[in-house]
């Protein structure tokens, strides 16, 4: 990937686009245009944001080239339209934009669901419309233009999921535009996808929500203690429990049956957990957390995350430290199921890509 210095200006990979539209400019919305702007990916990104305010700082941050009042204006003349919105609201807008699409026109969107989205937003297109789903496994828990930045997808994969009949140049151009945005590019089945996201993404969120719910209710008795002596591990729970109340409404509301099917599974797993403590049979507790060691120790071999407490966004992607992790435990083949600790990517290196447009926003 060319990096945007004057000096590799000549060197740089031509553009993938003419035209972008990005519908939302939130975290997901102005970090693709950062990343596609570091790139060179497309002659002009235009956008939509529903309120002014937004619209007025895409174009103040310097992320947009044009900003438009409805998503149907910023549409019209892209050669992608890319949907940034919460899930709840991708059946919506697709609908806004079926009409004014270019013939031949791409589009695909970056919600953390695929299921409910392609059900949502197929029905709209026109038949010379290619949908290719496609979903960005990175973020933060801030929200809105001011939280994006280039690196964001640095060595974090993509998952595309494209739609029955999608055309094979389509999703080959999505798979570039995501490789060129930073990030490792798989093809998968909805159905899989979301079964997948409902263990690694969707029923964490929920139990940190949940725990820091509990905490709260258990603040009302020991007044200012828990944040006082909050731990890491709250501490981590409440980071993500800050995230978007809208986006993880309908994340949760649109993978229900995969949710529920884990949280099943999480159910009957605390219980033993809860029956091991109170039967006090330490052999449990112990074979269990070694189990779930290994799985960190993937993690990190994967280049998913450092060592560092911080989820690896300190100063944007830090390499993981090196030697041996101070988590050190025995390969356990059985604890890495494929579901929950993806392979490395092919020649990942941990490093984010410097000189990005924006400056790393580090933590966010
Ligand atoms: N936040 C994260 O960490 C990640 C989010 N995603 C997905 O990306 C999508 C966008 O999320 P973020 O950028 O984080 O959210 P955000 O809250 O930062 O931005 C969403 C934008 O969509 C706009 N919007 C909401 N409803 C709309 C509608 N009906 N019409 C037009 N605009 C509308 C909002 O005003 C906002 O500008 C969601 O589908 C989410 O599931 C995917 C990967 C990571
Ligand atoms: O900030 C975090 O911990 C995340 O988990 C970010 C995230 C949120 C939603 C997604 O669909 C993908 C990634």
């Amino acid at each position: 990937m060319t990096v945007g210095t004057a000096g590799a200006a000549a060197n740089r990979p031509s553009p993938l686009f003419d035209r972008v539209a990005l519908i939302g400019l939130g975290l997901i919305g102005s970090s693709m245009a950062w990343a596609m702007r570091r790139d060179g990916v497309a002659r002009e990104i235009v956008g939509h944001a529903r309120s002014a305010e937004t619209r007025t700082a895409a174009m103040r941050l310097g992320f947009l080239d044009a900003a438009y009042e409805t998503a149907a204006d910023a549409a019209r003349g892209a050669d992608i339209v890319v949907l940034c919105v919460p899930v709840g609201a991708m059946g919506a807008v697709a609908a806004e934009i079926a009409p004014s699409l270019s013939p031949g026109a791409i589009v695909t969107d970056v919600g953390s669901t695929k299921g409910a989205v392609i059900e949502a937003v197929a029905p709209h297109l026109p038949d010379g419309a290619a949908f290719v789903p496609a979903h960005p496994l990175a973020g933060t828990e801030h929200s809105g233009p001011e939280s994006g930045f280039a690196e964001l997808f640095d060595n974090r994969w993509c998952i595309v999921t494209p739609a029955p009949g999608a055309p094979g140049r389509a999703v080959a151009k999505v798979r570039e535009l995501w490789e060129r945005c930073g990030a490792q590019v798989d093809v998968m089945d909805p159905a899989r996808h979301d079964l997948v996201l409902a263990v690694t993404s969707h029923t964490p969120h929920l139990i940190a929500y949940t725990m820091v719910g509990v905490a709260d209710d258990m603040r009302r008795v020991t007044k200012s203690e828990v944040i006082k002596y909050s731990a890491a591990g709250f501490r981590d729970f409440t980071r993500i429990a800050a995230s978007d109340p809208t986006m993880w409404r309908d994340v949760f509301l649109s993978n229900r049956e995969a949710t529920l099917e884990i949280l099943g599974r999480f159910t009957e797993e605390l219980f033993a957990l809860q029956r091991a403590i109170r039967t006090g049979d330490g052999q449990h507790l112990f074979d269990y957390f070694t189990r779930t060691r290994a799985i960190r120790r993937g993690i990190l071999d994967a280049g998913q995350d450092t060592a560092k407490s911080d989820f690896g966004r300190g100063r944007g992607a830090e390499p993981p430290a090196p030697g041996p992790s101070p988590v050190s435990v025995p390969a356990d083949p059985e604890a890495a199921s494929p579901a929950l600790a993806p392979g490395a990517p092919p020649g990942a290196s941990p490093a984010s890509a410097p000189g990005a447009a924006r400056g790393s926003a580090g933590g966010r």
